[in-house]
């Protein structure tokens, strides 16, 4: 049976999603749907469905409502192929305009929400020009994996990042090889991390730091939606394995360059550890029905 989506299509850094409100967890999307909905040419085209839910109408809700009863709603993230994601750092930016546009929620300049996910409760701060989410505490992900692509026919070492979904980020030579990377080709991994990976490819800017902020380009090929024009959780990624690799004297702010924008990362040290932060700007470009069989 068919029947009608409202939905608003929402970017952060032209990483671009379909968002909709289901606050009473009602009506979650089959996969086939999500794809359906994501594609560019049959349906709206989008890089993941955000759908708002309250946390105390979803099973994952639980656990974030049990962290912070504060984190009344919960971004239920899926790629593009109609799999789930455990976070989304443009998403949650994008997610969050989308609450204060409907009217979900209420946040004045400065002030921050507290927001459940599948990787823990994230609290994500209106700023002058967009949002911060801290996206929590980091971790290498350990391992030694190596990636090859289609214009990478030699493996690169990779360093496997956490910062609650999965990253592999790989230093490639210079501009030239990072723009002439053929993305629409999945990167091979090996060994292949059993719940895959985002594979983001960066370089350094010249000069590497500039009055103190750390300056990097990346490009990414995300799990579950393939080459998008930017990926907030993966600019993070890579900042903190750029850092790793500098050493000591790095800085904790960096600027990162990608396809869609810029998007600026923070490390910062709270009661559990390091956080690291992502600001950047969330849109909302127009909102539809779709038919949905
Ligand atoms: N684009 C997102 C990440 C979305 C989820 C990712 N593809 C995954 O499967 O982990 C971001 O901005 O972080």
């Amino acid at each position: 049976m068919a029947f009608d989506l409202r939905f608003t299509k929402g970017q952060g850094t032209g990483n671009d999603f379909v968002l909709f409100s289901d606050p009473e967890g009602e009506s979650e999307l089959t996969p086939t749907q999500i794809a359906a909905v994501c594609d560019r040419r049959f349906g709206v085209g989008a890089d993941g469905v955000i759908r708002a839910v309250r946390s105390a109408n979803l099973d994952d809700g639980a656990a974030a409502l049990a962290e912070n009863p504060q984190a009344v709603w919960f971004m239920d993230y899926w790629n593009a192929d109609g799999t789930v994601s455990e976070m989304c750092g443009n998403g949650i930016r994008v997610f969050t305009s989308y609450l204060l546009d409907q009217g979900l929620a209420d946040l004045a300049r400065d002030a921050s929400i507290a927001i459940g996910t599948r990787a823990g409760v994230r609290t994500v701060r209106r700023t002058a020009t967009g949002f911060e989410a801290d996206l929590g505490p980091w971790r290498l992900a350990g391992g030694e994996p190596l990636v090859r692509g289609k214009s990478l026919p030699v493996a690169r070492p990779g360093l496997g990042i956490d910062v609650g979904n999965p990253h592999i980020v790989v230093a490639l030579a210079d501009d030239e090889e990072l723009d002439g990377l053929d993305l629409a080709y999945q990167p091979v991994v090996e060994p292949e991390p059993e719940a895959g990976a985002n594979i983001e490819f960066v370089v350094p800017a010249e000069p590497l730091v500039e009055d103190g902020v750390g300056r990097i380009r990346m490009r990414v090929h995300e799990r579950g939606s393939g080459e998008t024009l930017s990926c907030g959780t993966g600019a993070v990624a890579s900042a903190l394995a750029v850092r790793y690799w500098a050493g000591e004297a790095a800085p904790d702010r960096w600027r990162v360059q990608v396809p869609g924008g810029v998007l600026g990362v923070r490390m910062f040290q709270a009661a559990d550890g390091e956080h690291v932060s992502l600001s950047g700007p969330a849109e909302l470009v127009f909102d539809g029905v779709l038919s949905l069989a």
